[in-house]
């Protein structure tokens, strides 16, 4: 199989050139960034988001992936039908992360406007017992699946006799059992192909040498877990193991969300539903995420005028669509945070991951902001919410500045929590992470 480029958010490499400053500032941030043209390739409203991530639909052929495409994606036009294999070849939509403190920050600083952070969501093809050695159709989608960063697997939980299911019944446990199945024998299949490429070759030097060694080893580790049927991701792994197996892109090391798909009657109440319950046991076994969404409802909301989808939904027993928690779910499983830069132009939240230092953080913006960085400020989000305005939060003593700055350097990243002496942004924190853009 040809091996695909993977998708990666990659952390530029760490260093602190504080004092090396004579380089940058001049030029428009909102103008393309290295995440920019990174990650967002070919869409015109790509100029507008910071750095994307891809999520993966996934699930068995006809269990509403692409009805909840649909529905998520604005002007989503993914084919939604009730036949298996419905889509062959993946469809791509951009969704925007929604997060209430980029409205609040944005009328505190009367911003012209509010760019959110954004994920790139992916409709793969229906996958099915054997796709691995090339049943249904096959391996190429296993290969759309490993270019994302994660997946969000559709399970299907709403009984319908008239919606076929390709295993004649709906049954939870075994859908996953299925495709978890099928990624353990591809990543099998690709762990096989590379060590005996690794016991062929000879490394160039002892640096080579030490990372063959490194990736021989934690992939001995991961194929002993994927044959007792664990994922790669529960075998723990150095930092540079990590790296050295990062080229293979395993399937199972990707983190998982299940979206139990509910009837329209199970939306109120959906853990009386004895195939959630289920869902939600095995998520919690295999240390995954979940969340429970009716594709067919969201799907009808996206059909209604913005003043009837409240009615509708307090008609079904609840007060809002599922689709922001399940972005928001997506988000915090990859370990994404964001920070926000606010100015008369625009608030924009931008995508980091937790543990990026604050250079690292400020690069995400433009990588010369972190060749140049020079210092940070912090204050936390309330702190700011409460003043008022950046100067109010200044004159109150609640900005903390680090280093001495004197070349006019108008990023002050504000980030609470922060170390200082390392510039470390602490992980778990940023809910409270704030840049300004004087
Ligand atoms: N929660 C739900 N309740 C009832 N029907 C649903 C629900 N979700 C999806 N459906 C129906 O299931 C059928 C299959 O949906 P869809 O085409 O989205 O599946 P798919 O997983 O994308 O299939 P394929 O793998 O073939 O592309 C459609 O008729 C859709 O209306
Ligand atoms: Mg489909």
């Amino acid at each position: 199989m040809a091996r695909v480029a993977c998708h990666h958010l990659i952390a530029p490499a760490v260093s602190l050139p504080w004092k090396n400053s004579s380089l940058f500032f001049s030029r428009n941030i909102a103008q393309t960034s290295h995440f920019q043209r990174r990650f967002s390739s070919s869409s015109s409203s790509s100029s507008k988001i910071s750095m994307t991530l891809k999520a993966g639909i996934v699930g068995l052929p006809n269990v509403g992936k692409s009805t909840l495409f649909n529905a998520v994606v604005e002007n989503g036009k993914a084919q939604a039908a009730n036949f298996p294999f419905c889509t062959i070849e993946p469809n791509v939509g951009i969704v925007a992360v929604p997060d209430p403190r980029l409205h609040v920050l944005s009328a505190l600083c009367n911003s012209q406007r509010a760019v959110p952070a954004s994920i790139e969501l992916v409709d793969i093809a229906g996958l099915v017992k054997g796709a691995s050695q090339g049943e249904g159709l096959g391996n190429k989608f296993l290969s759309h699946i490993r270019e994302v960063d994660s997946i969000l697997q559709v399970v299907r939980c709403f009984e319908d006799n008239d919606v076929v299911h390709v295993n004649g019944k709906v049954d939870p446990k075994s859908d996953i059992d299925v495709i978890n199945l099928e990624l353990v024998f591809s990543d099998l299949d690709q762990i096989e192909k590379r060590m005996e490429k690794l016991k062929k070759g000879k490394p160039k030097d002892s640096q080579s040498n030490l990372k063959e060694e490194a990736e021989k080893s934690a992939l001995e580790r991961i194929q002993q877990a994927l044959m007792d049927g664990k994922p790669a991701r529960s075998v723990p792994l150095t930092d540079f193991e990590k790296d050295a197996v990062k080229h293979l892109c395993l399937l199972t090391v990707k983190p998982i969300v299940y979206v139990a798909n509910v009837a329209e009657s199970d939306l109120a109440a959906p853990e009386d539903n004895p195939h959630v319950k289920e869902v939600m046991n095995l998520a919690s076994e295999l240390q995954s995420g979940l969340v429970t969404i009716s594709a067919q409802v969201e799907s009808e909301l996206t059909e209604l005028p913005l003043e009837e989808r409240t009615e509708y939904l307090e008609s079904l027993g609840v007060d809002e669509s599922g689709l922001g928690n399940l972005i928001r779910t997506t988000y915090g499983l990859l370990g994404l945070r964001t920070y926000f830069t606010s100015g008369e132009k625009e608030t924009k939240a931008w995508t980091i991951l937790a543990g990026m230092t604050a250079p690292q953080a400020a690069g995400v913006i433009h990588s010369d902001f972190e060749k140049g960085f020079i210092r940070a400020e912090t204050v936390a989000y309330n702190d700011f919410v409460a003043a008022g305005s950046f100067a109010a939060a200044r004159e109150k003593g609640l900005i903390n500045s680090s280093l001495e700055v004197d070349l006019g350097f108008v990023l002050g990243l504000a980030l609470d929590d922060l170390d200082l002496e390392g510039s470390m942004l602490v992980d778990g924190l940023p809910s409270r992470l704030m840049g300004f853009q004087a």
